[in-house]
């Protein structure tokens, strides 16, 4: 990695602004301001409750409290937007790079610093107060498991609907034997959909709503919500996707492999398997890995846990689902589980949950070959990587403040020569948007507020094919 000078702070190696915590103007500045407080706030209560249940005079508590006072500490240098000091190790690979970055940062603080990177270190600081400890109970510990426990029971009506409607369709378009499906139109409108209910699957991420009433939770993700947004998608490359899918479908003679980098757990990860049941069931792929974090992550992201604990949920949903009534006793999700199961207990797997570290550092993605080679010979050997919401998408664009008409692939910068087919489904909550025509953003938005990048109501569905054509 070059190091880069003072000067270079708010800018990119592509020579770009990116969103700055230090920027009035960037989303940035409110988020390090109330955001991150509010977010090393929940953690103490967390930890809170969690310690009222640890005996006193044991290992675990002194440890607790250890934890508790270095979030306090934490929380202070925030509101005091102090200098941010390098990460203490907690045997974790990914923390030289953290402290090797900050070192070509510095001196940078909590209200001055690029968006990017200093959120992905909260996060990891966060993560560094729980694995440095020695007992286990500490160090596999997740802060948020309960709150995003409770978001996949909110979410129990939407759940069972959406897999209600799947189960529909694919006894409309797919045979199960076969794979086949009787008209290319079929599978355009229901990959469209699929697509879409992925995408908007995004909206209620816990990060972006720390709070939030189960009827608000549910009028953002139920199917008349997404019929709304479907006029809010800004740009939308479905049409080559279903191209691209439609050609893979064909090459049955090789190994085809499909990735998607999900992003959080609980509802947004049933929406991503509705999309990968059908991939799958329709013979789009012979395999689909997803790739989930490796520890808790801004707040929702799914780790492994979470991918057991969806499908738990859908395995037994009356033990999850209890304020559901009837719900718990429909057969359908338990019918739904099966077939997500028979794909991972397949020989081999067609379907598997992994995580690398490098998803849980702050690297732009285009430093994948220096900071990540296996992966990326793995998403380079793959037909199509998929990258679920908006962090992904920030990594994807290097954090960069991108004018709106910027082509997608000259915002992905040196990924375009990578060799990687990329689809981005992603809620706009950052920043900056790119792809758009000239003029569409006076379209949008006449008053010229900037409003529809941050407020989650707006969609891309962005494709680039960085593989090479066949002659
Ligand atoms: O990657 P996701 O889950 O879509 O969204 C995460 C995120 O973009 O949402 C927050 C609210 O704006 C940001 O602080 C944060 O980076």
């Amino acid at each position: 990695m070059t190091a880069r000078s003072k000067e270079d702070l708010w800018h990119l190696e592509s020579g770009i602004d990116v969103s700055h915590s230090g920027n009035q103007a960037s989303i940035a500045f409110n988020v390090a301001r109330v955001s991150w407080p509010k977010i090393v706030s929940t953690v103490i209560e967390n930890l809170n409750v969690a310690l009222s249940s640890v005996e006193q005079d044991t290992q675990i508590r002194a440890e607790g409290d250890a934890i508790f006072d270095e979030l306090q500490q934490l929380r202070s240098e925030i509101d005091r937007s102090s200098t941010i000091p390098p990460l203490l190790g907690d045997g974790g690979n990914d923390i030289e790079g953290y402290n090797m970055e900050l070192e070509t940062l510095r001196p940078v603080s909590w209200h001055n610093s690029p968006w990017m990177y200093t959120e992905c270190y909260l996060f990891r600081r966060l993560q560094t107060c729980f694995a440095r400890r020695k007992s286990e109970f500490w160090q596999e510990y997740d802060i948020w498991a309960e709150q995003k426990l409770a978001n996949t029971k909110m979410s129990g009506k939407v759940i069972f609907e959406l897999v209600e409607w799947f189960l529909a369709l694919r006894s409309r378009f797919i045979d199960p034997k076969n794979g086949t499906s009787p008209l290319l139109a079929d599978h355009r409108i229901a990959i469209e959909d699929l697509l879409q209910i992925s995408l908007w699957g995004n909206t209620a991420d816990l990060l972006s709503l720390l709070a939030i009433s189960p009827e608000e939770l549910q009028s953002r993700q139920g199917f008349q919500a997404r019929k709304h947004l479907k006029n809010n998608l800004v740009v939308d490359d479905t049409d080559q996707v279903v191209n691209l899918l439609e050609q893979v479908r064909a090459e049955t003679h090789r190994d085809r492999e499909i990735h998607i980098v999900v992003d959080n757990a609980g509802f947004e990860l049933i929406s991503d398997l509705v999309l990968v049941a059908y991939l799958l069931c329709g013979n789009f792929t012979d395999k689909i890995v997803l790739h989930g974090k490796k520890f808790p992550w801004y707040v929702s992201d799914a780790t492994q846990n979470d991918f057991d604990t969806v499908l738990s949920s859908l395995s037994s949903p009356g033990a999850v689902f209890t304020d559901h009534g009837r719900l718990g006793e429909s057969s359908s999700l338990p019918t739904f589980y099966s077939l997500i199961r028979s794909y991972l207990c397949s020989n081999p797997p067609r379907l598997t949950f992994t995580a690398d570290p490098f998803w849980t550092t702050a690297h732009p993605f285009a430093r994948l070959p220096t900071f990540a080679h296996n992966l990326y010979k793995s998403l380079q050997d793959a037909d199509l990587v998929i990258f679920k919401g908006d962090l992904n998408y920030r990594k994807l664009i290097a954090g960069g403040r991108w004018p709106a008409d910027t082509p997608f692939e000259v915002a992905i910068g040196p990924l375009k020569d990578m060799n990687l087919r990329i689809l981005t489904l992603r809620t706009c909550k950052g920043d900056t948007c790119v792809g758009l025509r000239k003029g569409q953003v006076e379209e949008i938005d006449p008053a010229g507020k900037g409003e529809w990048t941050r407020n989650g109501q707006f969609g891309v569905i962005s494709f680039f094919d960085g593989k090479p054509k066949e002659a």
